[in-house]
């Protein structure tokens, strides 16, 4: 009666992952995918292109301030064209890797595009149907053009565009303040352009705190960008010279001028073209599908992962939905759903904003006692020594046992650092228990120690005092 068990719509990260794993439980498995170029999101246009540009930034940056190292480097600018061909050869190479791995897999890839005909059928664009048990839909995510007077009528760039450049912007206008504003506006202004950043909320990065998001924000502005927050967008026109940005920030009509516009106003789930309203599925006001925390819709036998449900856009996140979906529809008994206290995140601008687990903001809105210590990097030796003087370490403990709750870290390399908590967070360490383990001196990881020492301090417990400066 069905053509397969388990039909994937999508071959990105969570599809790809849960079509895997479905095979693996002795499924019959479809996966269905109509890109041109197979690999998805993360390594064709997400995070492999930009954290290639966004490294070569870095290092471009380190170069130019050589001085501060007693360096004599005559001068460091990028060669735009070598950048985008080293970029493009990276990302080809991982590309042809998962594209391998989809034609080769003990699964169907099937090259179309599908829309549902009914609760159990897919139309495929190729003119074939196909009719499946149950179905993952895993069809990630577009970027949104919100309803701006002028936006639509004028020629922006997106990311997919700005990972592209091979050459320098003489000027852009950013639009949004959000982890892909943050990020590529920094790229861009360290290879040359002027760059003004138009951040609709209070400060960017509006989902992390404000502590952490005002130190990248100034950093961003000390790489000299050109940063407004608490705006209001009223219009965006265009002529032969570029566009005109229009907007209100403190009670004033400001206008900026630009060569080009890059839209960074967020992104949207690709799920209108899947007739989901016709056979049931319920979906949100922002188009994610609705899911349990087994990811299954609200029809039990389509399950939804990664982008297209939500409700953060990471790839790790979208491949435990995808793996627990596969697993779920298989009949797997001891799946755990993902558990959002331990979310971990990373922006990668330069400092880095990485946080893990509960925050103040989470646990005072859940009315939950904590124990909160922080570290500045200006007055760690390591950082001090590296010039990396930006940003703060916080860690977050249950009051009564110092078990570690969350942490937040903004400063050099932050997102490897973060990991310092993961497994600790996973296995409900305390303060103690970590400060039971040796860390190395002289190290960025140990700046870790100076607000789990000070946690513990206010603990009253017995245990091992950690040596602070050696
Ligand atoms: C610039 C940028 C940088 C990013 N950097 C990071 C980062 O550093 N770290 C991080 O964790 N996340 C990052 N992300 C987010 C991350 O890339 C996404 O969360 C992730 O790739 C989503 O995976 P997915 O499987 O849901 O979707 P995708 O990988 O987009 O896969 C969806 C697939 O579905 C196919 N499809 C769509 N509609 C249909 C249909 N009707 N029929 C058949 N096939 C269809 C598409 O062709 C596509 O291959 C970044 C995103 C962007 C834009
Ligand atoms: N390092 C990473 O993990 C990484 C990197 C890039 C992207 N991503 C993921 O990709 C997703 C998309 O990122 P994004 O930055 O494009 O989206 P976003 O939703 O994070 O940010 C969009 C920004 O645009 C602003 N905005 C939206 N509509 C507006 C309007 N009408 N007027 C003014 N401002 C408006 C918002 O306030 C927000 O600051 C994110 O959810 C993120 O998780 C992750």
């Amino acid at each position: 009666m069905f053509d397969y068990d388990f039909a994937v719509i999508g071959g990105g990260s969570a599809g790809y992952n849960a079509a895997r794993v479905a095979c693996a439980l002795g499924k019959k498995v479809a996966v269905i995918d109509g890109a041109k170029q197979l690999g998805g999101l993360c390594i064709l246009r997400g995070c492999m292109p930009s954290k290639t540009l966004l490294y070569m930034a870095e290092v471009l940056h380190l170069a130019q301030k050589g001085k501060t190292f007693g360096l004599k480097i005559p001068s460091a600018r990028p060669d735009m064209k070598a950048i985008h061909a080293r970029k493009k050869k990276i990302i080809r190479e991982f590309a042809d890797y998962r594209a391998d791995a989809l034609k080769s897999a003990p699964f169907d890839l099937i090259r179309a595009f599908a829309r549902f005909e009914d609760a159990h059928t897919l139309a495929l664009s190729t003119g074939h149907r196909l009719r499946a048990k149950k179905f993952l839909i895993a069809t990630g995510s577009q970027v949104s053009v919100p309803p701006i007077a002028g936006l639509a009528e004028t020629k922006f760039w997106t990311s997919d565009d700005v990972l592209e450049l091979d050459f320098v912007p003489r000027s852009v206008v950013v639009l949004g303040g959000g982890i892909v504003a943050c990020e590529l506006a920094q790229f861009l202004r360290r290879i040359g352009s002027q760059v003004t950043l138009i951040q609709r909320s209070a400060h960017v990065l509006r989902d992390h705190s404000p502590d952490a998001a005002a130190v990248v924000q100034q950093a961003l502005v000390d790489d000299g960008i050109e940063l407004f927050t608490n705006t209001k967008l009223e219009g965006i026109t265009h002529d032969r010279h570029g566009v005109c940005v229009t907007f209100v920030h403190r009670k004033k009509r400001l206008r900026r001028r630009a060569a080009h516009l890059f839209n960074a106003l967020g992104r949207q789930p690709n799920t209108a073209a899947l007739n989901l309203a016709g056979i049931g599925v319920s979906t949100r006001p922002n188009e994610q599908i609705v899911t349990n925390r087994w990811q299954q819709s609200s029809l039990p036998h389509i399950y939804a992962a990664g982008d297209c449900a939500g409700p953060v856009e990471i790839v790790h996140i979208a491949i435990q939905q995808g793996e627990l979906a596969a697993r779920h529809a298989a009949g797997v008994e001891a799946v755990r759903p993902v558990n959002f206290d331990h979310l971990l995140s990373v922006v990668f601008t330069d400092p880095q904003l990485a946080s893990i687990g509960l925050l103040e903001h989470d646990l005072t809105a859940r009315d939950l006692p904590f124990v909160v210590a922080s570290y500045p990097f200006n007055d760690h030796g390591k950082s001090i020594l590296m010039d990396a003087n930006y940003g703060f370490v916080k860690v977050v403990a249950e009051p009564n046992r110092g078990r570690i709750l969350g942490a937040e870290i903004v400063g050099k390399d932050a997102g490897e650092l973060i990991h310092a908590f993961s497994g600790p967070l996973a296995m409900r360490a305390t303060v103690f228990d970590l400060l039971k383990a040796p860390w190395y001196h002289p190290t960025l990881a140990e700046i870790i120690t100076y607000p789990l020492e000070e946690i513990a301090e206010k603990i009253p417990r017995p245990r091992t005092r950690h040596a602070k400066r050696k």
